[in-house]
């Protein structure tokens, strides 16, 4: 994929987004509980919750769909609730509903984009060729998007938000049902966008793992109120859940070895035992001393560290009913 595109960094460097104190509530059913938050510019972060968390609402307002109650809100520098033009010619969104016409090839999209933002004829097909080879799709520039595979067509759909040259990207769910080898590469392109153009990136996922690759920082949104904030390491330091998993090649073992152990859980059935801890090296070589000293063959051990799917269960709840 070529580089033929550079957007130029804003000179400032306030924060991309800042917010404090947002509410928004659909009548009695208060949806958003006060957040604050503060995104740097040319960084990705990601907002998690479970359904119904409040994510849609808090991107429909930030990209100025809807309105919030109250709070103050800025966006690529500009208010909100007073300049909402502005912000919008700042950002760009792009997800799950896409922009793509089916009927239209990849590069009728986005010359109607380039069309619609009043590029110009001639800068418009400059704009429209210089994606398609950034995404990969110069040779099925001519194809009708209806032909196009999930991949390219999510390709195309972040090309199409590309023509305005945005300072900040809305990305929802941007992998999707898509598989691991598109998936990846989606990926690169999400770290591209920031590292070579300085985008700043605002991404909900349903994959935790898409977060913790891609996320500079994490916010989880629980019950209308952000209960984490953090890197994804941050975040994992904040639960407990790292452990090593035991498995005995025998019942005699098992039994000889498991009150030395410390195992905060076993399972006499399957002959396992999980033993609290990060698995460092340390802690492992004194595990394998202790199964060698009671005579215990061993089958499997697993190590088991934190993942955001721990944090995530262990600090949201399940929105009221
Ligand atoms: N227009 C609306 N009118 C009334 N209630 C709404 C409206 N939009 C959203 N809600 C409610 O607000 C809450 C938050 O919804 P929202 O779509 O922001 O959650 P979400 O975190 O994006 O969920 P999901 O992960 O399922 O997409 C939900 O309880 C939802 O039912």
């Amino acid at each position: 994929m070529s580089n033929t595109y550079c957007r130029e960094r804003p000179a400032s460097r306030a924060p991309a987004i800042s917010v404090t104190g947002l509410r928004k509530s659909y009548g009695s059913h208060r949806v958003l509980d006060g957040i604050d938050l503060t995104i740097p510019q040319g960084t990705i972060f990601s907002l998690l919750g479970p359904n119904g968390a409040g994510k849609t609402t808090t991107v429909q307002i930030l990209s100025t769909l809807i309105k919030a109650d109250a709070g103050e809100i800025r966006v690529a520098g500009h208010d909100v609730a007073a300049e909402p033009d502005r912000v919008r010619a700042a950002i760009g969104v792009t997800g799950q509903f896409s922009a793509v016409d089916s009927f239209l090839t990849g590069e009728e999209n986005l010359r109607l984009m380039a069309d619609l933002l009043h590029l110009g004829r001639t800068r418009g097909r400059e704009r429209a060729r210089e994606l398609l080879e950034r995404f990969d799709l110069t040779d099925a520039a001519r194809r009708p998007a209806a032909t196009y595979s999930g991949g390219m067509r999510r390709r195309l759909d972040l090309a199409m938000t590309l023509v305005g040259t945005p300072e900040l990207i809305f990305l929802d769910e941007p992998t999707t049902g898509l598989d691991p080898r598109s998936r990846r590469t989606m990926w690169q392109i999400v770290r591209d966008l920031v590292e070579q153009d300085g985008v700043t990136i605002f991404l909900t996922t349903q994959y935790l793992e898409e977060a913790d690759v891609l996320a500079d920082r994490v916010a989880l949104l629980s019950q209308g109120e952000l209960v984490a904030q953090g890197s994804p390491e941050e975040l994992k330091r904040m639960v407990p859940g790292g452990h090593i998993a035991v498995r005995f090649a025998g019942p005699d073992g098992y039994r000889r070895a498991l009150p030395h152990l410390g195992a905060t859980a076993h399972d006499d059935a399957a002959l396992t035992a999980q033993i609290p801890g990060a698995g460092g090296v340390r802690t492992l070589r004194k595990l394998l001393e202790l199964l060698d000293a009671h005579a215990a063959d061993v089958a499997e051990v697993t190590v088991h560290t934190p993942d955001l799917d721990d944090v995530f269960l262990a600090l949201t709840k399940e929105p009221a009913r």
